[in-house]
């Protein structure tokens, strides 16, 4: 979707135009639904005469449609009628970065006095993104800690054509981070890795390991990389061996969550996802080992291939890699020396990132809004809820996560005798809630609620009206949809629990993270119950 864009009749205006809708997006009639019933198109006229005001309210209007544009699956289904946005930090930056890139490519095309118009436009979207997450750096604290590991880390990566305008840091709570050493403009180079120290299966196909399994259909490429990477990390001649050494010796993920913290996950569906991803991995090591160490005993050494080490390596992993479209054009998953340190926000410098230039033969991490000397630099791990990212990583995000949702199972047996747009509804049966403090809405007809969700809820219930519904009759619906929802949630916050504060402070890790995650989790729950609470107390008056 390459972005169109000229200089309009007589040097009086510049034409801004959007990408269209893509045809192929699984969203398209929804997002043209919206952009219609906004009034809004891919294509804006600036007037080079343009007041500074009526060019930003002007600018307002591209913001709306290029958040449209970027909408994803959730935030379509948590979107009101009258939400214009911002929808998330993710779906922000996304737009914001596209305006600029059309913004700026006009720029360079386009005479002296529409360039005057254009500087505005793109000072505003800058001025924007400079505010989209200033939040991050006082929430981490620097500690001081001798990284005498990273320092080779970093001059391995110098000598091996890696470059930089980030340092390592200590941060308390996420390990490692890396800090802006100069200040880093959007669309700036934060980081660029070449090709050649990429670990990826591509690499291991030369290796004896590739050579002797290639042929066993039950193991995937990727598990001979995972077994690979085990015993390079115990190889003191890797050449990967200043990568090795500086990983961490325990991941600290949901993986490796002893009994009381499992016991403090009761009542949450964190305790389902870890216990089946634990089962997943224990079947896995069991199939392979002894197996491997009895068939090819000079490659798989029992001593190395322990089921602690295969749950390292698989903690490693999930926790360290990134998928990555090679030269060859083949997307895989790799780890990245270096880029490795980077840490996770919901609202990311990084964003875009993952294709190898063909050019530099380098994979390159551009900035998607300024990070300032000092800074610490996030990157995006994609849109995980925080279950995975307890899972899988070990932590849970500072911020409002838009993926923290609760699905919703909801019993969908209805009469067949329905209207189309009522089919509509009822098709959508994957229903789900989030914390009702990112809705702009508190009262009717949603009450912070997803439109969606309610929707589907009133036409279950049986309650349809239209415009010539009395008011009596709308109320009483609204009730039924409310106590509905809430015969749901109270018996889930009830099953929660307390806070427990007192046994946080002395608890090991694994304890206080699965309590952090809990918190999170009622936090969301007892939104939904206070906006229903709300919703009847609105009700009634
Ligand atoms: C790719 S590594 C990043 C570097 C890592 N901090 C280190 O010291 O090696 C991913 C791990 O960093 C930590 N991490 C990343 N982002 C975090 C965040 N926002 N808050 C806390 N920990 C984070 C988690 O332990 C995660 O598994």
């Amino acid at each position: 979707m390459a972005a169109a864009a000229a200089a309009g009749g007589g040097g009086e205006m510049v034409v801004v135009r959007l990408p269209p809708l893509s045809e192929e997006d699984p969203l398209f009639q929804d997002k043209k639904r919206i952009l219609d019933s906004q009034n809004l198109s891919c294509l804006f006229q600036v007037p080079i005469s343009c007041v500074a005001a009526d060019t930003l309210k002007l600018l307002d209007k591209m913001i709306q449609a290029a958040r449209v544009a970027h909408m994803d699956e959730l935030e379509l289904y948590f979107y009101g009628d009258d939400d214009f946005g911002p929808l998330s930090a993710r779906n922000e930056l996304e737009s914001l970065n596209l305006l600029l890139k059309i913004l700026n490519t006009l720029l360079l095309t386009t005479n002296d006095d529409a360039k005057e118009v254009l500087q505005i436009l793109c000072d505003e979207i800058l001025c924007r993104l400079r505010t989209l997450g200033f939040k991050d750096n006082g929430q981490m604290i620097v500690q001081t800690q001798n990284q005498a590991m990273e320092d080779s880390l970093l001059e391995w990566g110098e000598q091996h054509g890696v470059k930089t305008k980030l340092q390592v840091a200590f941060f308390q709570g996420a390990g490692r981070g890396m800090v802006a050493s100069e200040n880093i403009g959007v669309g700036d180079i934060a980081l660029e890795i070449p090709e050649s120290v990429i670990i990826s299966e591509e690499l291991l196909c030369q290796s004896d390991m590739f050579l002797a399994l290639r042929y066993l259909d039950s193991i995937t490429t990727e598990t001979i990389l995972l077994l690979w990477s085990i015993r390079e990390w115990c190889n003191p001649s890797s050449n990967f061996k200043t990568y090795f050494e500086a990983l961490p010796a325990n991941f600290n993920t949901g993986l490796s969550f002893g009994i009381d913290a499992l016991a403090a996950l009761e009542g949450t569906l964190l305790f389902d996802e870890i216990m089946q991803a634990r089962q997943h991995l224990h079947q896995q090591y069991d199939e392979l080992f002894p197996m491997l160490c009895t068939n090819f005993p000079d490659i798989f050494k029992q001593d190395i291939y322990t089921w602690d080490n295969f749950l390292w390596a698989c903690e490693l992993w999930y926790s360290n890699s990134m998928m990555v479209v090679l030269s060859s054009g083949k997307l895989t998953t790799c780890l990245i020396p270096i880029a490795g340190l980077l840490n996770h926000s919901v609202s990311p410098h990084i964003l875009n990132y993952g294709r190898v230039d063909k050019a530099t033969k380098s994979l390159k991490f551009p900035l998607s809004r300024p990070c300032e000397v000092g800074e610490q630099c996030f990157l995006s791990y994609g849109k995980h809820p925080g279950s995975h990212l307890v899972t899988f990583y070990g932590f849970v995000p500072k911020g409002d996560n838009p993926y923290d949702v609760i699905p919703l199972d909801l019993d969908t047996s209805v009469d067949e005798e329905d209207s189309s747009s009522l089919s509509v509804i009822l098709s959508q049966t994957t229903h789900m809630v989030r914390g009702t403090w990112l809705s702009r809405s508190e009262g009717p007809p949603t009450y912070g609620l997803p439109q969606r969700l309610v929707s589907h809820l009133h036409a279950v219930l049986n309650c349809g009206q239209n415009e010539s519904t009395p008011e009596a009759d709308i109320k009483e619906n609204d009730r039924m949809v409310l106590e509905t929802i809430l015969s749901i949630f109270n018996p889930m916050l009830e099953g929660l629990g307390e806070p427990d504060d007192l046994s946080r402070e002395n608890a090991h890790w694994d304890v206080k993270l699965a309590l952090d995650y809990k918190d999170l989790h009622r936090r969301i729950v007892l939104s939904i119950v206070t906006s229903c609470t709300s919703g009847l107390a609105i009700l009634d008056s």
